[in-house]
């Protein structure tokens, strides 16, 4: 669309089918974990504001070549500073409020805004974000939900999250109004906490040629 505020955000989307969602306990494991995703194909990464690490893992992740590390769980403008702060090269937020998108647009910082409804899409767009994550995905009724958004809102291109695994991401991919989806499958915390970066890459390579 035109003066469309997700130019950057949909480039990112193209990159890669599948943006791992990352919820990194210890800043030490920052730096393997993104090499061995980028190694198997998953370029963009997305770790959640969840942790106390969060920030400094971005920080960490920002050095690893090929990689982009974005901040996920964006909910309110302190959020946003912090995370351009510590590098952020984009935002991810599960919903979208006034405040913060204020936030992100006065910090140029390129945004995937979180919608589950018509109406929550509708406002997006009209802001000018015409790819938006579609969050809680499953919870929100998956692909049927998507294929009805898609009918009266075919401009909208989503990045559906919440509930996606190797099972039903080709369902999702498949939907012309899907553009990639966001996973948390690729890096379990049991394999980061043992070090099973080989494993990571490995379940990050198998996402990486997932059909779209
Ligand atoms: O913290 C956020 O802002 C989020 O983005 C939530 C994530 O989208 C989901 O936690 C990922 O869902 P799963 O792949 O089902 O584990």
């Amino acid at each position: 669309m035109e003066n469309s505020r997700s130019t950057e955000a949909r480039k990112l989307c193209a990159l890669a089918p599948i943006i791992p969602v990352l919820v990194v306990h210890d800043v030490a494991h920052a730096r393997p974990l993104a090499e061995a995703l980028v190694r198997g194909g998953l370029p963009v990464l997305e770790v959640t504001l969840r942790t106390p690490a969060a920030l400094e893992v971005i920080s960490e992740m920002a050095k690893v070549e090929g990689g982009y590390a974005g901040a996920g769980t964006l909910v309110t403008p302190e959020d946003v500073a912090a995370a351009v702060k510590a590098g952020a090269r984009f935002g991810v937020s599960p919903g979208a409020t006034g405040a913060l998108l204020d936030a992100t647009e006065a910090a140029g910082l390129p945004m995937l805004p979180g919608a589950a409804t018509a109406s929550e899409a509708m406002a997006l767009l009209a802001r000018g974000y015409d790819v938006q994550k579609f969050f809680p995905a499953e919870a929100s009724g998956g692909v049927a939900a998507l294929k009805g958004i898609g009918g009266p809102l075919p401009q909208i291109t989503f990045c559906p999250t919440g509930g996606i695994n190797p099972g039903n991401a080709e369902s999702y991919l498949s939907q012309p109004n899907v553009i990639c989806a966001g996973g948390s499958w690729v890096a379990p915390n049991d394999l980061v906490a043992a070090g099973k970066w080989d494993e990571i890459e490995a379940l990050a390579r198998a996402a990486s040629k997932l059909a779209r």
